[in-house]
């Protein structure tokens, strides 16, 4: 046990009893109530999860029917309250009742301290797994729209569950559709801030000279057109999260003014004087190096590393293997939806065209080839000619095995050969392979050496 003591509610109106437990339950912060208002009065206070609750409660202790009633509003009000009742010797139908009431267990005097806390720390212990696997099922819940089986995207999925309730400004990086607005709207929902708004910003689609009143809002008569007091994107994303993104292609003297805010947690708007505080997590993204542009004075480096505690790169969908066949079937379901088609899925030609070609739009790109597949296709099935993908950017996709295990071994010998600086004896021992067994094999798939090989 942590040294904070677990809140435990006894309702029990026998003083002498209550005096019993609080020497023999030592190990927790005991809370006692001796009638029902007062045990829903602790209940709210205190919250506890685990209450041991006698049935015989006044104004009539010599039955049940109080202690049922007290039973029942604890859980209407707590309903993962774990309620442990305690009965006469002789009493036992009423504890069956309980149960059936929804009491979580049921204990029998005389009070056995040692048994009673045995009952006690497995109804804890349950207590605690069902908290986390709500937890966890409010995750899965939030990470449900991403749609991903493979290691890459599983892998963010991780981060993203770690980061999401934390501060730290995270700078998604990916190509165009690869799915960054949809990241920065899981971090949102992943987080305790989940109930606050999602406000979003592209900062490359609003002309330079708006953008700023866009981000920061504005007074009645900052400008021309300024009729009315306005509030920015920053202020509108107070309490939730803002997504900028294409933060790469915000001007130069804007992001100066963008460090301020990140800095200070402030903004002011075009025109006023005053300054407004807020609480927002800012999460950004762009498909530029802007790393190199910092490096290259277009974009501010004290604004770089401000945007990039966290940085999650995000792969292109090429780069992630049956993701795609994945991400087609359920899109395939939204299609026919929508267009009230029917749609039945893909023949073969189709699933190696979708593997094959390499996405140079993404996910977007996917959708839109989908939905127009949905509309061409004349059979139950779409076929490669209904997905219209570029014939040269789909090469065969391998299905032989051997072929398979082949090219793997080419590329890792490769490898090893740049680890070892191509030195035959360290290659060997890398791949774990005598260096005849080496030799062999670079005959057998002629691999052709740039370097002269070392034998020692
Ligand atoms: N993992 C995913 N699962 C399901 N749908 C996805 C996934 N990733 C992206 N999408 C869908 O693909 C489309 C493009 O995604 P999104 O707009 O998030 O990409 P982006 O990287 O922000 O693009 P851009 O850089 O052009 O703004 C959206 O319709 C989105 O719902």
């Amino acid at each position: 046990m942590s040294d904070a003591k677990l809140p435990l509610l006894v309702v029990e109106d026998d003083p002498g009893m209550q005096k019993q437990l609080k020497w023999s339950l030592d190990d927790y912060q005991l809370i006692f109530a001796d009638d029902r208002a007062s045990a829903i009065k602790q209940l709210r206070r205190y919250e506890p999860k685990v209450v041991t609750l006698d049935l015989g409660l006044p104004p009539d202790p010599s039955n049940s029917s109080e202690g049922l009633a007290t039973l029942s509003e604890i859980l209407a009000l707590q309903p993962h309250t774990k309620i442990i009742v305690i009965t006469g010797s002789d009493n036992k139908q009423d504890a069956i009742n309980a149960i059936a009431h929804g009491a979580y267990d049921y204990y029998q005097k005389p009070i056995e301290p040692e048994e009673l806390s045995i009952i006690l720390k497995r109804a804890y212990w349950l207590s605690q797994l069902e908290q986390q696997q709500q937890a966890y099922d409010k995750l899965t819940l939030h990470l449900g729209r991403v749609i991903g089986d493979s290691p890459e995207i599983q892998k963010i999925c991780r981060v993203v569950e770690k980061i999401a309730n934390t501060e730290l400004t995270a700078l998604l990086l990916g190509e165009s559709g690869t799915g960054k607005e949809v990241f920065a709207h899981t971090i949102h929902e992943c987080s305790d801030r989940r109930s606050g708004p999602f406000v979003a910003i592209n900062c490359a689609s609003i002309p330079e000279n708006l953008l700023e009143s866009e981000l920061f809002g504005y007074e009645r008569g900052a400008f021309t057109g300024a009729h009315k007091k306005t509030k920015g994107k920053i202020e509108c994303a107070q309490g939730g999260t803002l997504f900028l993104d294409e933060i790469g292609d915000m001007p130069l003297p804007l992001q100066a003014k963008l460090l301020r805010f990140l800095q200070e947690r402030v903004v002011e708007p075009v025109g006023g004087r005053h300054e407004i505080e807020v609480d927002v997590r800012v999460v950004c993204a762009t498909n530029k190096d802007i790393l190199f542009m910092s490096q290259q004075q277009s974009f501010r480096e004290d604004l770089y590393y401000r945007v990039s505690e966290m940085t999650i790169n995000i792969p292109p969908l090429r780069e992630r293997g049956c993701d795609v066949i994945l991400l087609a079937r359920a899109f395939l379901i939204n299609f026919n939806q929508d267009l009230g088609c029917q749609v039945k899925g893909f023949d073969e030609s189709a699933l190696q065209a979708l593997t094959a070609y390499s996405w140079p739009g993404n996910i977007r790109e996917l959708q839109n080839k989908l939905k127009s597949a949905v509309i061409m296709a004349e059979g139950s099935n779409i076929t490669a000619a209904d997905l219209n993908l570029m014939a040269q950017e789909a090469p065969l996709a391998v299905f032989n095995l051997r072929q398979a295990r082949e090219e793997a071994e080419v590329k890792v010998i490769k490898q090893a050969f740049s680890f070892t600086n191509y030195n035959m004896s360290k290659a060997a021992e890398l791949l774990g392979v005598t260096r005849p067994t080496l030799y062999s094999l670079v005959e057998k798939y002629q691999i052709v050496i740039n370097r002269e090989v070392t034998a020692s």
